[in-house]
């Protein structure tokens, strides 16, 4: 059994045997076979120490249970370190043609970059996590089962904007977020033509470039900006209920409505505090799993849009800076039911 499964199952053991386990499991993944770096991408010490400084607590060497969670430190790193790697290979694939090509209709763009960027992800972190699971947008277009299971699992949109990047809309973002038990553990969004690195930790809070985010403290909505996207359904129904609920929470009035093309993007924008909220229909999984953690973190809500709780799999999300933000956004939504990320085929 690997180091990681044996950890989710040794839950109830005391502190202390748990604590040398972890000192063992540091000590033999920190540490490459051969004790060389071949696993580690350029620059990654030295993104660890940037970005995993201001996520580990002062209490991380108690030896208590929450040491569990900082077994996931290695792994966010990791993300870091790749999410920065991809951006690099979009920033360049920017300066080139980019031949597109299309999924489930005419809109719904990818390019050979958004296939590179997510083999380029998955496959260093099968070199470095060989038990850990996957769902990635490509993968899933490749026909790749969409499910979330216990597992530690990594989702990853490796370019999330990509009609943005098509056209050089200055919006593009590679989007990692890694779940254990269903549960969203940490969260890269690195947005790379800003050069903006995002990331969120569970119970560590939320960073932009290394710097603390909180949402923005507005509860009258009439004062807000609200963030949404059209997406890439041309179903008459569905454009129709887009519709509809965008000129109901234009006309409340709020102060703005806006859209950077990705829900990544919208979603750190809500964590920043310069959007109220966010809320779509039609999204996936790999588009808001990173970006609700981001939310959370930063002291926001995550909410169904008819105003349960969320669900990541179910294409429909509503992230705000408050309960009274979203649930006054959800009043004015025309909610619709894609069909859901892991329906059985
Ligand atoms: O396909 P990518 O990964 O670029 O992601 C999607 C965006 O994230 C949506 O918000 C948006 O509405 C679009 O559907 C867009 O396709
Ligand atoms: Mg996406």
């Amino acid at each position: 059994m690997d180091v990681e499964n044996a950890v989710l199952e040794l839950c109830s053991l005391p502190a202390q045997v748990l604590w040398s386990f972890v000192c063992v499991y540091r000590t033999t993944c920190r540490s490459p076979p051969g004790g060389g770096s071949t696993l580690l991408l350029d620059n990654e010490e030295e993104e660890t120490r940037k970005y995993a400084e201001p996520l580990i607590g002062s209490d991380c060497r108690q030896g208590s249970t929450s040491e569990m969670a900082d077994l996931w430190q290695n792994a966010m790193d990791h993300a870091v370190a790749l999410a920065r790697r991809a951006g690099e290979v979009v920033r360049e694939a920017l300066q080139d043609d980019r031949k597109v090509m299309t999924k489930s209709c005419s809109v719904d763009l990818v390019t050979q970059t958004d296939q590179k960027v997510e083999q380029l992800i998955i496959q260093s972190v099968k070199e470095k996590f060989p038990t850990h699971s996957f769902i990635g947008e490509e993968s899933v277009a490749a026909g790749e089962a969409c499910v979330l299971t216990d597992c530690p699992t990594w989702i990853v949109d490796p370019i999330d904007g990509t009609t943005n990047f098509v056209h050089a809309f200055p919006f593009v973002a590679v989007s990692i977020g890694f779940s254990v038990n269903r549960q969203m553990e940490f969260a890269v969004v690195y947005s790379c033509l800003e050069d903006k690195m995002y990331t969120a930790r569970r119970g560590k809070g939320a960073f932009c470039n290394g710097e603390p985010l909180q949402v923005s403290g507005q509860e009258d909505i009439k004062q807000s900006i609200i963030s949404t996207e059209f997406g890439s359904s041309r179903d008459p129904e569905a454009v129709e209920k887009i519709f509809l609920s965008l000129r109901s929470i234009l006309c409340i009035p709020v102060h703005g409505v806006r859209g950077a093309g990705t829900a990544a993007i919208n979603m750190c924008h809500v964590a920043s505090g310069c959007v109220e909220a966010y809320y779509e229909v039609g999204i996936h999984v790999w588009d808001v799993a990173a970006g609700s953690l981001l939310v959370s973190e930063a002291g926001g809500v995550l909410m169904d849009v008819d105003g349960g709780a969320a669900d990541l799999m179910s294409r429909r999300i509503v992230a705000a800076n408050s309960r009274t933000i979203a649930e006054r956004l959800v009043s004015e939504i025309h909610s619709f039911s894609p069909l859901r990320d892991d329906a059985t085929p």
